[in-house]
């Protein structure tokens, strides 16, 4: 997990949610196939082989929230991310945005519709923005997509608007990204993100990639970007001092499976499940410094053949017999909810 805390302070959440789900995930699972091609199995030998990379996923998001999505690489927070904007379909589950499910049955018209309300803000802005397209074009174009203003002057006018918004010069839609520092090209990807006039948008590592003394400033464009227009987050990270500072929920994942939420102060003060006292032990903060920490013991397993029970039982210091062989269901635990055997009527406390 990266230990990187943005150096400059940075506003934590202010409005509390309005209640209202905006944003639901349910039973979300996705497989893939790692099998050689048939015609080599047949030759070389060897039979199916298959990663679940998510496995069983639900949790919901309120309107004006920001849930955060924590994990180490490989537990499967992007592929969650690309399910939940239409770019990878589920093995099994549903994403339903204001009711809508991102992959169901519906008419053109409608996925426009809906498309035009998830917008995503990936990791690397200098990955992210076509090099040979002015600043103007790269904005625009979810603008032309979804025809929102048809008259080239109105849209021009709208470019301009948005460059201000996001605390850049509305003349700098003339030049192109290399023109800008990191920070500067981020802001230009969350113009673009912004011109279809979304509700959810899905922040992939948004700061990862920025130095460490830009990412606060582009962390509070998005949180004011999100009282302004009443925005819904998913916000992925592994940077668990960022998520700290921006999340309203957070979920932890391990291996494909949410292991808990709750609310950020929440789990940051007092971590429920086992694996999210660890990361926490693993990440220098204000309030532990000084402190002796934990470093995470032992290494993530082999997501194709992961453990059996509980995916966290080989390297749990509380480890009970059956964790190795039943997966446990959800626990509440005042407002969190744990998966974890600890937590079952009966168990005691992990303390
Ligand atoms: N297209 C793919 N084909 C095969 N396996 C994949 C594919 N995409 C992801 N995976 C695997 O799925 C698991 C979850 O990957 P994912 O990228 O979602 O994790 P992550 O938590 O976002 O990690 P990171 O922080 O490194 O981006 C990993 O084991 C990864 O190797």
């Amino acid at each position: 997990m990266s230990v990187h805390a943005p150096t400059t302070a940075v506003q934590t959440p202010t409005k509390s949610p309005s209640g209202e789900t905006l944003v639901e995930v349910s039973g979300l699972r996705r497989v893939f196939d790692l099998s050689k091609p048939w015609l080599n199995r047949m030759i070389e030998g060897g039979g199916r082989v298959s990663l679940t990379a998510v496995d069983g996923v639900d949790f919901a998001i309120r309107r004006g929230e920001t849930y955060a999505l924590v994990g180490e690489s490989g537990s499967g927070k992007s592929t969650i991310a690309k399910m939940a904007v239409g770019l990878l379909p589920p093995s099994a589950g549903s994403v339903t945005i204001g009711g809508t499910d991102v992959w169901g049955e519906q008419s053109a018209d409608a996925q426009r519709r809906m498309r035009r309300k998830i917008q995503m803000i990936f990791q690397d802005p200098f990955a992210s923005l076509n090099p040979r397209w002015r600043v103007q074009a790269i904005i625009e174009e979810p603008i032309k997509a979804f025809n929102l203003l048809p008259d080239a002057k109105d849209r021009t006018a709208r470019v301009g608007e948005l460059l201000t918004l996001v605390g850049l010069d509305a003349r700098d839609g003339q030049k192109f990204p290399h023109e800008f520092s990191g920070g500067q090209r981020q802001r230009i990807a969350i113009a673009r993100a912004l011109a279809s006039d979304p509700t959810f948008i899905v922040c992939d590592e948004p700061t990862s990639a920025l130095d460490v003394s830009v990412q606060a400033q582009v962390l509070n464009l998005l949180r004011d970007l999100q009282e302004r227009f009443g925005l819904t987050y998913l916000f992925i990270s592994h940077n668990l001092a960022v998520v700290r500072h921006v999340a309203t929920r957070v979920g932890v994942l391990y291996l494909g499976r949410l292991v808990e939420e709750a609310p950020a102060r929440e789990l940051f003060a007092e971590p429920k499940h086992p694996y999210t006292k660890m990361l926490l032990d693993a990440v220098p903060d204000i309030e532990m410094e000084g402190k002796d920490r934990q470093a995470i013991a032992g290494e993530i397993p082999n997501p194709v053949n992961p453990p059996p029970g509980c995916h966290f039982h080989p390297r749990c210091p509380f480890i009970m017999p059956h964790c190795s062989t039943d997966i446990p269901p959800p626990h509440a635990v005042g407002n969190a909810v744990a998966r974890c055997h600890l937590f079952a009527e009966g168990a005691g406390t992990n303390d």
